[in-house]
């Protein structure tokens, strides 16, 4: 992509690699391999820093706001074959060092799976998805990261599941056992539907208190785009016809990421070699980017 160059326009992405501390780190986590989609999503992370160049980070305020002014934000790379017990583990890992010397861990996925590791290496205590879907699946997938969460995480680790807020959950994408799953486990399930009744600063206020309660909260925030709308996200293999619009999520994100008990996020389902032409669906997962710096930014 050839981008024009003009010393007063500073363009979003090519951030210093991690060094010791950030306010901001990226991180791509590659997941892909047990995708029940066939995907490219190993091919997104490195997609998603090409498109941040598209885009100054430059709020308009009033302030007027240059993120890279404000906050000093790193990229440390990828991690390698994240997938696996072992890539698991090294994810894992990888997470809980950037996280505890960083004020926010943006993972790029990557499938869906990418949020156990990334939760449990930033060591949250409370989980916010937006996501069509519950991903409470049996087994290790895409379809399965919150029930992994919940259940297979290491002594101590796991979420407790009331303090889990879903946003986004959409009919005819899931199955009545697993919504009978989450009404059990005490999950705080806010369709689609009840989003657009109910508005979408309402709908965050609701979400930061109940997945930020408790003693030392720690929120991970997984932005799944298969909540959007398939016009919106053509390279996201199980987005429907009918999701949020490109609009509705931005605001979402920028909205529950500038609560500041929320220490972690991942932006996931994205398959850069299915998107259109256009690179729409990319270009999006590289505006949550910025909209969740902006979010930090924000915060008081
Ligand atoms: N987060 C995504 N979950 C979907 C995955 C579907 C797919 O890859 O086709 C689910 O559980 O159905």
């Amino acid at each position: 992509m050839a981008l024009s160059h003009d010393p007063l326009w500073p363009r979003g992405g090519d951030w210093p690699a991690f060094d010791a501390s950030a306010d901001a780190v990226l991180l791509g986590v590659p997941t892909w391999r047990t995708s029940l989609s066939a995907t490219g999503a190993h091919a997104t992370p490195a997609a998603v820093r090409e498109a941040l160049r598209r885009y100054s980070p430059t709020l308009m305020g009033p302030p007027i706001v240059d993120l890279n002014e404000v906050l000093r934000i790193a990229d440390a790379g990828d991690v390698h074959e994240p997938d696996g017990d072992e890539g698991v583990a090294r994810a894992t890992a990888r997470v809980a060092e950037l996280s505890a010397a960083s004020r926010l861990l943006i993972a790029l996925g990557g499938d869906n799976s990418l949020t156990y590791p990334v939760a449990l290496g930033a060591g949250a205590t409370g989980l916010i998805t937006i996501d069509a879907h519950f991903d409470l699946r049996d087994g290790v997938s895409n379809g399965s990261p919150v029930r992994r969460l919940v259940e297979d995480a290491p002594t101590g680790t796991a979420i407790d599941p009331r303090r889990i807020v879903q946003i986004g959950i959409a009919d005819f994408a899931n199955s009545a056992a697993y919504a009978q799953r989450a009404a059990d486990w005490g999950i705080r399930v806010i369709t689609l539907d009840e989003v657009r009744r109910r508005g979408v600063a309402d709908v965050v206020a609701e979400a930061v208190e109940v997945a930020g309660a408790g003693d030392a909260p720690r929120i991970h925030f997984d932005i799944d785009v298969d909540a959007c709308d398939r016009a919106a996200t053509p390279g996201c293999p199980a987005s429907v016809p009918g999701g949020f619009a490109a609009d509705e999520l931005r605001a979402l994100v920028r909205g529950i990421a500038a609560d500041p008990r929320v220490v972690s996020a991942d932006i996931a389902e994205v398959d850069a070699t299915a998107d259109d032409e256009d690179g729409r669906t990319v270009r999006l997962a590289a505006l949550c980017v910025l909209e969740l710096l902006a979010a930090l930014a924000g915060r008081a």
